[in-house]
């Protein structure tokens, strides 16, 4: 099992379960978030998490070593589309959603962290979209989200600088919610948002959500899949791809 569920003091955690592969998404891990968010939605629980195992990685993004057999965007659109189906379901939960970066994130794994409500940045991790290096954008739905998230020039320059962050960045271009220095930092996180009741927390939820319906959150979504779905089909992403697995191989 690449994934764990747990529910405790209602909070539902997801946890990415793949850490000699830097907890990199594949079709297992997309049915666990399937899974979480069919129980999410009928539990009465107050948040969800979204964590990976080891000190080393959030999510690498999606996995590269199975993912570069798509080769056609007929192929390629189906798995980002599942994946972005995934993220607009995360985003648009009725429970605020928490993304604990236990380590770093690239590429897809920022995506997974934008379309949560708060992201609490462990302080080694470095984070980015990288994906313009491997000459795609984000393809989740992670760009869209990002432009919703940031103002517009710092998601700008984060998507197309296609760098890394440290934390301290994160943290001062807005992205991250709070920089995690010591395991007390998250207790008090949570020990503050425990003082509002669940319902509060719902009901600011829904005020977002309602904000997303009228600004067709979606079919932006959908526009930035169909996109990716294009640019990867290109010979200058496949080269990327091999260049990376081949890095990996060599060393
Ligand atoms: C598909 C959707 C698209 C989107 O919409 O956004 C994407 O997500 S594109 C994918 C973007 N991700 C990447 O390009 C992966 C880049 N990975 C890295 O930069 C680094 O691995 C890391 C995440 C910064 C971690 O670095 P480090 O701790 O030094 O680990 P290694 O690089 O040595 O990796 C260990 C091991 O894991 C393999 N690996 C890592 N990430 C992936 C991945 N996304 N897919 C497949 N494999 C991955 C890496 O190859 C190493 O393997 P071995 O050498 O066999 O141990």
């Amino acid at each position: 099992m690449s994934y764990k569920i747990e529910i405790s003091e209602q909070i539902m955690t997801y946890t990415i379960d793949r850490p000699e592969i830097r907890n990199a998404i594949n079709s297992d891990v997309m049915a666990g978030f399937e899974e979480l968010i069919q129980k999410a939605e009928e539990s009465e629980i107050r948040y969800v998490v979204i964590t990976a195992t080891g000190t080393k990685a959030f999510c690498s993004g999606g996995d590269l070593s199975v993912f570069h057999e798509l080769k056609t965007e007929a192929e390629a659109y189906p798995m980002l589309k599942r994946m972005s189906e995934v993220l607009y379901r995360i985003k648009t939960l009725p429970v605020p959603v928490i993304a604990l970066l236990n380590g770093s994130a690239v590429g897809g794994g920022c995506e997974i962290a934008t379309a949560c409500d708060y992201r609490l940045v462990t302080a080694h991790a470095k984070c980015g979209f990288i994906q313009g290096t491997l000459a795609i954008t984000s393809g989740w739905g992670g760009g869209t989200y990002l432009f919703e998230t940031l103002p517009h020039d710092k998601a700008l320059l984060m998507l197309t600088e296609a760098r890394v962050y440290t934390s301290d960045e994160l943290e001062a271009n807005g992205w991250a919610t709070k920089v995690v220095h010591k395991e007390e930092d998250i207790h008090n996180f949570f020990a503050s948002m425990n003082k509002i009741r669940p319902e509060v927390h719902r009901a600011y939820k829904s005020i977002a959500k309602r904000k997303w319906q009228e600004n067709d959150l979606k079919g932006r979504v959908d526009a930035e899949v169909r996109k990716c779905a294009e640019l990867w089909a290109e010979d200058a992403h496949h080269e990327a791809v091999e260049s990376f697995l081949n890095k990996s191989q060599n060393t």
